[in-house]
């Protein structure tokens, strides 16, 4: 399905827009100027894209694309967060390798991804600041823990009779009473793993451990026997939270809006996001809610699948439980709908509930220590800790984990006897050149690529690109790093996503592209290499900004806001114009290429970009690129001789098409060529230069202008950026005085157009004339006085919509 199909249509009559007519393609014309032979070698190699691993290579160096019927829908829908929806999983990216035939062709399906305000998972969390002095206490707790874990310690297995007990925060005391988690941070666990208990495969995308720190002294051990496992969260929370912390001051002292997460991607509620409730229902739902809740929660929580967790006192010093929870067996994937929610709370205010509340919590920290160790009978390993709130602020802290193959691993002694080879869970962090970020979860996967949210030790939130490198070709992995480049070169432009790190741990593969050449163009990269990019996060694409907007609209008689318009289409161009200016053509424009990042869109995706030689205006591509819906004729021919025989080039006008159809598709809620559903049919009425597009019609004329110069099918045609940036639509002109015979002409055609208004099409020829009155051309007013050309053409428009609309008003009454 296309991707603007997920999108709501606009209501035609609703709105006072023509819907363009699903014509079929015209299948017996193509103006595609390659005799037969060519045509069908074109459409063969156009199918080429998709090179799945191992499959025969090219000896032809190129960075390529594929074609990506339908990606993953890792994100989740809700109704009351700002989501980020992954629309762009359910478009077409195609690259055509230009000049090879392909034996196995794919056709540009679409995926059926929903995109209307289905997720919240992507609500940003902002977590309260740390202080460094707090990371470096908990730290030293760390180290204390560190210390005492090697003593050996009784195990019990407290868990054995309900291992679900300590997801829903239920601990069993000896006296078989149910405790609270005074405060919880959640970690992620394999869901897959639990579930299917595979050791091969370890894919963590579905997964979600907790790690609930708990400041009740009255908890009893549930979890004692797995001290070597905790050794390892230990020793990861350590090291994350001893990176040092540079950016802390970027967030504030509120935290967390909300985050929802379903079972393919869950995230996690770090350390500092302070307090929250974990709760899991019946049907295996997982939220944290914020203390603020807690009181108000507390009944309805305390009825069985509700884990509380709650920030400790500032003053309370604690010891720190850590544990295991084993999640059970039998929840499956598809049961394993995980839903974590932290709400906003303000962290000072929390103190100040909490204090008198935790009075009675021993202020002095030995004491604490001490009583929990007696108090958990060595079945538990205490640490005396400080959290990262504050530096006053301390816990008593109990991590669990619900990674049952760790626990198998712990069990079976492995953990304890094998050498550690990292000092973090792989599954739980990325580390980027040293530095370990934690995965939040999956915001979705592109055609080459999955990117993850993540944390890093100062409690920024980013996004994490992970492009696997091993069993692509060179050239491909070649093309990857060049995206590195760019992002480098664009570096401090604030409409262009911004690179904050990246690693490329093939750094031969690195330094070629670094050097701009590549001894290995043959064979494909054996080792198991990666590319990690850190980026900014976006927390909504375009696609789904649009999505929503039409959602809104639904069911009114509303237009799209001409101001709404012009606010994004500004910020749209002045992206573009930042990458052209850089002699970079992107050729995958496109909605969800456009994030929305502190209220402002920048340009992400430069997988497909291509630099523009100095002695050249265009780019001639290896292969052709981009998402069907939006790629220009020339995209579809690219390196093809024209009518003149000239080589077709892909170059800026190759984009500016492009943004020709997003503004389409902000207008009409649909691209200009969604009618044609399949590639073939795209394919023959894209690349012909008579078919015309059909705009329906918009209030403001100088759009429906704006559209045009953008999508006119000769690319020497198509405006410029900034043109565009100066056109109308932008900068409304000063509207003239009119003269007194003027302004009577506008009052009547203004008359008729009231008279027609349930005919779309009339009421746009009236409000065409009506432009042409008030003033007389777009482009060339200026000349207009000096050139009787002009003068003539003005004279034949206003006649030609006239008759125009006599015919129609004609045909209407009659
Ligand atoms: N910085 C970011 N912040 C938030 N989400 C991001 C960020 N970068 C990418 N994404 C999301 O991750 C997904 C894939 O990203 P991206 O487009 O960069 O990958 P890709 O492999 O190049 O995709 P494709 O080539 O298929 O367009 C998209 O849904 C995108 O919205």
């Amino acid at each position: 399905m296309d991707r603007e199909a997920n999108l709501p249509v606009a209501p035609g009559p609703a709105r006072n827009l023509i819907r363009p007519t699903a014509k079929p393609p015209d299948t017996t014309s193509s103006s595609f100027s390659s005799s037969p032979p060519d045509f069908l070698r074109n459409v063969q190699a156009a199918f080429k894209r998709h090179r799945p691993l191992g499959t025969g290579q090219s000896d032809i160096l190129r960075p390529r694309r594929i074609l990506v019927p339908q990606r993953e829908g890792s994100r989740s829908s809700a109704s009351n967060v700002g989501p980020m929806l992954d629309t762009k999983k359910s478009q077409d990216v195609v690259s055509l390798s230009q000049g090879h035939m392909a034996k196995d062709s794919i056709v540009g399906t679409k995926s059926t991804a929903t995109v209307m305000g289905e997720t919240q998972e992507d609500a940003s969390i902002t977590p309260p600041s740390i202080l460094g002095t707090t990371t470096k206490t908990f730290d030293e707790s760390l180290h204390q823990f560190d210390a005492r874990r090697d003593q050996p310690k009784p195990i019990t297995d407290c868990q054995d009779n309900d291992p679900m007990a300590s997801l829903r925060g239920e601990s069993q005391d000896p006296g078989g009473q149910k405790k609270e988690m005074e405060w919880i941070a959640s970690s992620q666990v394999e869901a897959s793993t639990i579930v299917n208990h595979d050791s091969k495969h370890r894919n963590f995308q579905n997964t979600e451990s907790e790690i609930s720190l708990r400041s009740d002294g009255g908890i009893t051990s549930l979890l004692a026997k797995r001290t070597t496992a905790v050794q390892d969260q230990l020793h990861q929370f350590k090291n994350f939270l001893s990176q040092p912390a540079t950016q802390s001051s970027v967030v504030g002292p509120s935290c967390a809006t909300t985050t929802s997460v379903h079972s393919t991607s869950a995230p996690m509620l770090n350390l500092t996001t302070c307090s929250s409730h974990l709760h899991r229902d019946s049907s295996s739902h997982v939220a944290v809610e914020s203390l603020g809740d807690f009181n108000k929660n507390a009944s309805s929580a305390s009825q069985g699948n509700m884990v509380k967790l709650s920030n400790p006192s500032p003053k309370d010093t604690s010891g720190m439980l850590i544990g295991q929870a084993s999640i059970a067996a039998k929840a499956s994937n598809s049961a394993m709908d995980i839903r974590m929610e932290v709400k906003e709370y303000d962290l000072s205010k929390e103190r100040q509930n909490r204090v008198p509340k935790e009075s009675n919590a021993p202020e002095n920290p030995s004491l604490l220590d001490d009583k929990s160790t007696k108090g958990y009978a060595g079945d538990v390993t205490n640490v005396q800790s400080q959290p990262p709130l504050s530096k006053n602020t301390s816990s008593n802290a109990k991590l669990e984990s619900s990674k049952s193959e760790k626990q198998e691993r712990v069990a079976s002694g492995k953990g304890t006897s094998a050498p550690r080879k990292r000092n973090y869970d792989p599954d739980l962090f990325f580390k980027v050149n040293g530095k370990l970020y934690q995965r939040l979860g999956k915001i979705g996967s592109g055609g080459s690529s999955e990117v993850h949210k993540v944390i890093s030790a100062d409690c920024t939130i980013y996004a994490l690109k992970k492009i696997k490198l091993k069993g692509r070709d060179y050239a491909t992995a070649f093309g990857f790093c060049q995206e590195i480049q760019y992002l480098n070169k664009l570096k401090g432009k604030n409409n262009i996503i911004q690179l904050i790190d990246y690693e490329v741990t093939d750094k031969a593969l690195l330094q070629e592209v670094m050097n701009g050449c590549m001894s290995n163009k043959d064979g494909r990269v054996k080792d198991d290499g990666y590319i990690y990019m850190v980026l900014e996060y976006g927390e909504i694409d375009l696609a789904h900004m649009l999505s929503q907007k039409w959602k809104e609209m639904d069911g009114t008689n509303q237009t799209m806001d001409d101001n709404w318009l012009r606010f994004y289409w500004q910020q749209i161009l002045q992206a573009v114009n930042t990458i052209h200016e850089e002699r970079i053509v992107h050729s995958d424009l496109k909605p969800a290429n456009f994030l929305l990042v502190k209220g402002f869109l920048k340009l992400i995706d430069f997988g497909i970009a291509k630099a523009i030689m100095s002695d050249t205006t265009n780019i001639q591509r290896d292969s052709q690129v981009g998402t069907l819906s939006y790629m220009s004729p020339e995209a579809f021919m690219c390196n093809e001789n024209d009518a003149n025989g000239n080589i077709i080039k892909c170059g800026r006008p190759s984009d500016i098409w492009s943004l020709g159809c997003i503004l389409y598709q902000m207008v009409y809620g649909r691209t200009p060529f969604s009618e044609y559903k399949t590639f073939w049919a795209k394919f023959k009425v894209i690349t012909d230069p008579n078919h015309e597009i059909i705009y329906g019609p918009v209030p403001n004329p100088w759009l429906l202008d704006l559209m045009k110069k953008c999508l006119a099918w000769d690319r020497n045609e198509r405006w410029r950026i900034p043109q565009l940036l100066e056109h109308p639509f932008l900068v409304p002109p000063v509207p003239p005085c009119l003269t007194s015979s003027q302004e009577q002409s506008c009052k009547l055609v203004r008359l008729i157009a009231d008279t027609c208004a349930s005919d779309q099409e009339a009421s746009m020829l009236c409000c065409q004339l009506e432009q042409l009155l008030r003033e007389p051309d777009l482009e060339t007013a200026a000349q207009l006085l000096t050139s009787r050309d002009q003068q003539c053409q003005l004279l034949s428009q206003m006649s030609k919509l006239c008759f125009q609309l006599h015919e129609r008003l004609a045909n209407s009454t009659g």
